[in-house]
């Protein structure tokens, strides 16, 4: 039975009923100290167990994610559901299905198609002239600082560029890249205690988190303020564009998501949908293409020798009167901020839950725990996954057998994807931006900004580590860097070069 095959699935021991392997997974001191052993010891599919004894399956199987992330049958888990309509409100796109999720996808798409993205080029290299300025206003170069928040709140503004366009209350921006980072410390402060409010999220009725949202608790605070000021944005979006009903175009935010009048319901989502859309969009853009950009540079401070010859490659590119740079075609910068993404995926796990019976296929067969070779796994309505992003990214099979060793240059080699027809993902054959229907809309904006950004920093500052460096990448609903003291932080020197 079904029932049978997921027990004799191989996978970690756990010690507590209550926990299960869910501290391991979630709150060890550097991401992935267990996972990726797991994935050595069993392989690319595997079981755990979550809090209360659930069980889990963790997958990094090519053929079994690709399954997952590609049948109309798999939702998020109750507890992220409840959490994501909390956060964003209810009909956002992430949890939208089947047909519902194609139309949004389809207003959505358009915004980040590749003409589009190509064509923010010159505004992307002003953003990143203006973060350059803005740190040396702060006085910053010459120090050892922490300028992630200056980089969120630089893509904040790309972002938003991007969807709202020339907004004349942009300045709500600043609030927002500040309530942004609050909510995201907030509910990605990880504890043993929170994992065990999360594990019972799915036992509280609708109603009472509704209610749980009006009460005066600082988390509570600031969901309703990041929801006042999106909500604010979106009314002052709506009405611009019925003060301007005659311009349009075919791929704004403004004239894909609103109605070309309030009454019209062929096109466009209801006006008071509209701050839903802008709160996912402007959430899901900023803290994981902020938190990539801060890795990128980590790297390139920790790695003297190649951010050098970066730089030499950035001054021929930028050299006086070649026009733009093409940032396709500087390898260095490309290897690096590939090597990046493979390593520090922004969202490490997707979870997934089976709405309905099915079998799982596996592009190579496991060995159950009796022994028994298992070809597919029969999966019970119900059943809980990890798509795990952060492990496919270093499966052996895949990218070779130093897949763990952090090294840009295995993409100046040729393709460091070894298993053709198995690579999944828009770009370079890596799960960062998942894959599917659900595949991340922003990835190419998101490459974009970290290439114009890491450009313009990497010119006109010589980054370096400090002697006491400890930043390691946790978990905290995204991969966050921290100090060794728990922090949120990335500490690098920055000098101003002559
Ligand atoms: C390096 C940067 C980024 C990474 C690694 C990333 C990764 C991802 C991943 C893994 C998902 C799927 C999550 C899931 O379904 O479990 C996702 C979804 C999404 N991302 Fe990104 N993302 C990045 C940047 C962006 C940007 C710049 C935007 C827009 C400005 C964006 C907008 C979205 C939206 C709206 C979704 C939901 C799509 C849907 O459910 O259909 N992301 N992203």
């Amino acid at each position: 039975s079904p029932q049978n095959v997921i027990n004799c699935i191989p996978g970690p021991t756990s010690s507590s009923w209550l926990y299960g392997n869910m501290l391991e997974l979630l709150l060890s001191k550097e991401y992935g100290e267990h996972e990726f052993q797991w994935q050595e010891r069993y392989g690319p599919v595997y079981s755990i167990k979550g809090c209360f004894g659930e069980s889990r399956l963790m997958i990094s199987d090519p053929l079994a994610a690709k399954y997952v992330l590609n049948a109309p049958i798999f939702v998020f888990g109750a507890a992220h559901q409840k959490s994501m309509n909390c956060l964003f409100g209810f009909g956002n796109v992430v949890l939208a299905q089947a047909e519902r999720h194609r139309y949004l996808r389809s207003l959505m798409n358009p915004i980040f198609s590749a003409k589009r993205v190509r064509a923010s080029r010159p505004n992307l290299k002003e953003r990143g002239n203006k973060l350059v300025d803005r740190l040396e206003s702060l006085g910053l170069p010459g120090n050892t600082v922490d300028i992630s928040g200056e980089l969120h709140r630089a893509i904040l503004d790309v972002v938003g560029d991007a969807i709202l366009g020339p907004l004349p209350e942009r300045d709500v921006i600043g609030d927002l890249s500040q309530i942004q980072r609050s909510v995201l410390d907030c509910i990605s402060n990880i504890t043993k205690f929170s994992q065990l409010v999360y594990a019972a999220v799915p036992y509280i009725p609708e109603f009472v988190f509704r209610l749980a949202m009006n009460l005066p608790l600082p988390t509570m605070h600031l969901i309703r303020e990041h929801r006042r000021i999106t909500d604010e944005l979106g009314r002052i979006l709506v009405q611009q564009k019925r003060d301007n009903e005659d311009s349009t175009s075919d791929d704004e935010f403004s004239d894909l998501f609103i109605r070309r009048n309030s009454t019209d319901s062929d096109t466009g989502v209801p006006d008071e949908q509209i701050p839903v859309h802008l709160r996912t969009i402007l959430f899901a853009g900023d803290d994981t293409t902020g938190g990539t950009l801060g890795w990128v540079l980590y790297r390139l401070a920790q790695m003297e020798n190649y951010q050098h010859a970066l730089r030499e490659e950035i001054r021929l590119a930028t050299a006086k009167g070649k026009g733009d740079p093409d940032y396709d075609k500087m390898p260095l910068l490309n290897a690096m901020i590939n090597e990046v993404l493979r390593l520090y995926p922004a969202f490490p796990l997707a979870e997934r839950m089976a709405t309905e019976d099915c079998v799982l296929p596996l592009s190579q067969p496991i060995i159950g725990i009796d022994g028994s070779q298992i070809l597919e796994i029969p999966i019970k309505k119900g059943q809980l996954f990890f798509v795990a992003i952060a492990s496919y990214n270093r499966l052996a099979s895949i990218w070779g057998s130093d897949a763990l060793e952090f090294r840009p240059s295995r993409w100046l080699e040729g393709d460091p994807c070894k298993a053709k027809g198995l690579g999944l993902g828009p770009h370079a054959s890596l799960l960062s931006f998942l894959s599917g229907p659900a595949v991340c809309p922003g990835w190419r904006l998101a490459i974009l900004m970290i290439q114009v950004f890491v450009t313009e920093l990497v010119r006109k500052f010589a980054l370096s580590l400090p002697e006491n460096d400890s930043v390691r990448a946790r978990f905290a609903v995204t991969l966050v860097a921290k100090t060794a003291d728990g922090a949120p932080n990335l500490p690098i020197h920055i000098e101003t070069i002559a």
